[in-house]
């Protein structure tokens, strides 16, 4: 590392397209960037730069990117996106700014903050929104790309440029037990506790949004988080009807993980489950652990039974797995599901039945917010095009 240098003394004439943008004196950052230079990776000239970029938006919620001059140059045009016209249509937009927020934060007993539903929400609809506010390259988490120390001082520059920095500096750090404490800072906690992962173009990143920031885990989660194609919005979704005066959770794992599998993960935020699922008698369960365990071992015994050219054997493994995903209310699952049940059929050259399966992956695809009403040419989805946009060898 150098230290900390100034981006206009680093970017070569690769990134012109940058300098130009900046010198034109149209460059939408709020302040002069600050950048670091990381560490220089095995066999490469040198580290990359990395860059603290903050835009005050119209709506008064800023954001500071910490990425490579290039990286954040992609965002420019979406800087300013609205996430309520990203994910609704033009009149459902026009109505949901009309009523006041159908959620809001507030204390939950043993999980501090946490979002409740104002009135009652309908089964897949998409009822809040948020910009992030503090977005992050993911190589940052690499201890050979950057110091700690400067890592350290990316994140702190980045809050405190914010309009609001303390809406971040008081999200919850979570108290993750059992790790030794790698991270050097308060922030870093912040971000580690409460970002999501998305992406820039092909750039992983992890994303801050602080509203978003207050949902609490449910293993069996009302809602799900939805990324604008900018990876700059957000939206949640509800999974089913939502109660007014609910509480919103999503999952902070991947569904369809056991008992056991799902404790050790949230170890890293710090708490112990006790939704639903985790809170249920030992014999129940045990029960949806060997559900679980049987849908894991499922998606490889199809394929494998598929290979060895068992077509039919594979279809009476999948109507199993279909079974109990839905037994387990795995919903997102059920999509891919149901294209590797269509596929199989279409192997076994069964055309009604592959209809079928095509027809309930685009309703549940739909459902989901997956798929517009009409494919890439303009034409209502069916297995054709359903099975092109989920083009592919593997089944599942
Ligand atoms: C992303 S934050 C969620 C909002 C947080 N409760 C707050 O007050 O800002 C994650 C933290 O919330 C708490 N949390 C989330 N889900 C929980 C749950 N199901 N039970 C207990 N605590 C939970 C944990 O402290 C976790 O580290």
């Amino acid at each position: 590392s150098i230290g900390t240098v100034d981006v206009n003394d680093i970017l070569g004439t690769n990134n012109q397209p940058i300098l130009s943008y900046t010198d034109s004196g149209k460059s939408p950052w709020a302040l002069k960037p600050h950048c670091i230079k990381g560490l220089q990776p095995k066999k490469q000239k040198e580290g990359k730069v990395f860059c603290v970029q903050t835009y005050r938006r119209h709506t008064g919620q800023d954001i500071s990117l910490i990425t490579t001059p290039e990286t954040a140059y992609q965002t420019v045009n979406a800087l300013d996106e609205d996430p309520v016209s990203v994910f609704l249509d033009y009149e459902a937009a026009e109505e949901y700014r009309e009523e006041s927020l159908p959620w809001k934060i507030v204390s939950i007993e043993g999980k501090d903050m946490g979002v409740k539903a104002t009135r009652k929400i309908g089964q897949y609809e998409t009822f809040m929104f948020d910009q992030a506010s503090i977005v992050v390259a993911l190589d940052l988490d690499n201890e050979a790309v950057i110091k700690r120390a400067d890592y350290g001082e990316l994140l702190e520059t980045a809050t405190s440029q914010l309009g609001n920095p303390d809406t971040i500096r008081k999200l919850c750090k979570g108290s993750p037990d059992g790790s030794p404490p790698v991270r050097s800072s308060h922030l870093e906690d912040i971000m580690e506790n409460n970002a999501f992962g998305s992406s820039i173009g092909d750039i992983e990143v992890k994303g801050l949004f602080p509203s978003i920031a207050r949902i609490n885990h449910d293993c069996v989660p009302n809602a799900f988080i939805m990324f604008s194609p900018s990876g700059l919005s957000v939206g949640l979704k509800a999974y089913r009807d939502i109660a007014a005066g609910e509480e919103i959770t999503v999952s902070y794992l991947p569904l369809g993980m056991t008992h056991s599998a799902r404790q050790a993960a949230l170890k890293g935020w710090g708490f112990e489950c006790s939704c639903s699922l985790c809170a249920d008698s030992a014999s129940s369960i045990a029960a949806h652990d060997a559900k679980r365990e049987r849908i894991k071992a499922l998606e490889s015994e199809i394929q494998a039974t598929f290979q060895e050219g068992f077509v039919q054997g594979a279809i009476r493994l999948g109507q199993e797995l279909l079974e109990l995903t839905r037994e387990e209310g795995l919903t997102p699952m059920l999509a891919d599901e149901y294209v590797m049940l269509a596929k199989l059929h279409l192997a076994a050259q069964d055309e009604g039945p592959a209809e079928e399966y095509g027809e309930l992956a685009i309703e549940v695809l739909k459902d989901l917010g997956f798929l517009g009403d009409v494919d890439e040419g303009g034409k209502e989805w069916d297995l054709e095009s359903l099975l092109r946009a989920f083009g592919g060898q593997r089944l599942i």
